[in-house]
């Protein structure tokens, strides 16, 4: 079988469809009890392997260094984790998510990276390990790196698989930056959230980042309480997006054109930004490998 050398792979955001802070560790870091999904939605990514062994990622984001950027630390870190010389691979990003939105992208951005340089390298490591080292870059990345809805224990490493409903999302980025760091590190954060079990979790919970985001940016408030209209919406782990749940791709269709008729108008800030996806339980990114993998074995491409 020829190897491939190039491959094109999605980066899907994710959503806390709860998230209790239930301690603080010695590190500072946050113990939290946490329900993950997918959308069908996100970023995409095209790696291509170069002849020599230099890394290149384009474009570039705003205000993010390329020492900084997960895309590149992750490709580093993976390289350096094996102990031959690797060609080099060039990537480009195609890049949606918006940043510090509590989406993730960051995060699965890093993921993908790692499962698409093992799979063009050949590396053969296992999800364990990948997840390891996605650790080590941010505490979201393992739960990409494994590729399924789960409940989430620790700061979000420790992950079982959760059968999640998979409504249809209506979103809203209020064009506003939350730093994940100044929402744990508030001194008026919940961090004594009793511990649940996961099928508790499943009939229902709340975000604790809602009171302390509240008072950071109260207009990520209004986002709650609009979308509260319409459905149980909740904030996405520290924000700033909010998510409303709704029945029917014609519900979610409905309210995001009325989101953006509440923008056109200027009854809503015109730095707002809305958009549907379905939740999904298996990540879109585990859904193309596994398409790759069938392909491979069949030999059908
Ligand atoms: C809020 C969530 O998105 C929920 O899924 C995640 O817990 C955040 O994960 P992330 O963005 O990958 O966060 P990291 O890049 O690891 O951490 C950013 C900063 O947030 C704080 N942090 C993060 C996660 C956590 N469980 N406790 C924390 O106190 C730490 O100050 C850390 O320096
Ligand atoms: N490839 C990347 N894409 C997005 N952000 C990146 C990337 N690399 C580094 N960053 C940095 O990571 C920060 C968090 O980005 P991300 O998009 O994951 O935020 P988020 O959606 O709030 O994530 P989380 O829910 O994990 O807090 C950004 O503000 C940016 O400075």
């Amino acid at each position: 079988m020829n190897s491939p050398t190039s491959l094109t792979l999605p980066a899907p955001a994710k959503l806390n469809r709860m998230l209790h802070i239930v301690g603080r560790r010695n590190d500072g870091y946050h113990e939290l009890q946490t329900l993950f999904q997918f959308l069908d939605d996100g970023d995409t990514l095209h790696f291509r392997l170069r002849e020599d062994e230099s890394i290149f990622l384009s474009p570039q984001l705003a205000g993010v260094s390329a020492e900084d950027n997960l895309i590149l630390r992750a490709a580093r870190l993976l390289q350096a984790s094996v102990d031959r010389p690797l060609p080099g691979v060039e990537i480009t990003l195609d890049k949606k998510l918006p940043m510090g939105g509590g989406l993730g992208g960051g995060s699965s951005n890093a993921a993908t990276t790692l499962l698409a340089l093992d799979h063009l390298w050949q590396l053969g490591l296992d999800t364990n390990q990948l997840a390891m080292l996605g650790l080590s870059l941010g505490a979201d990345v393992p739960v990409f790196v494994r590729g399924f809805a789960a409940w989430g224990e620790g700061v979000g490493e420790r992950l079982v698989p959760a059968a999640l409903d998979t409504p249809w999302f209506v979103v809203i980025h209020p064009g506003i930056s939350v730093s994940t760091a100044g929402v744990f590190g508030h001194p008026q954060l919940t961090r004594d959230t009793p511990l649940i079990s996961m099928s508790r979790a499943l009939q229902g919970g709340h975000n604790d980042c809602e009171a302390v985001v509240r008072r950071l940016e109260p207009e990520i408030g209004e986002v709650i309480d609009l979308l509260r209209q319409y459905g149980p919406a909740m904030l996405t782990g520290t924000g700033a997006c909010v998510f409303c749940p709704l029945e029917s791709e014609t519900s979610a269709l409905e309210l995001e054109r009325e989101i953006l008729y509440g923008i056109a108008r200027h009854a809503y800030p015109d730095r707002w930004s809305v958009f549907r996806a379905r939740g999904c339980n298996i990540s879109p990114l585990h859904q193309a490998l596994n398409r790759l993998q069938v392909s491979s074995d069949t030999g059908v491409s």
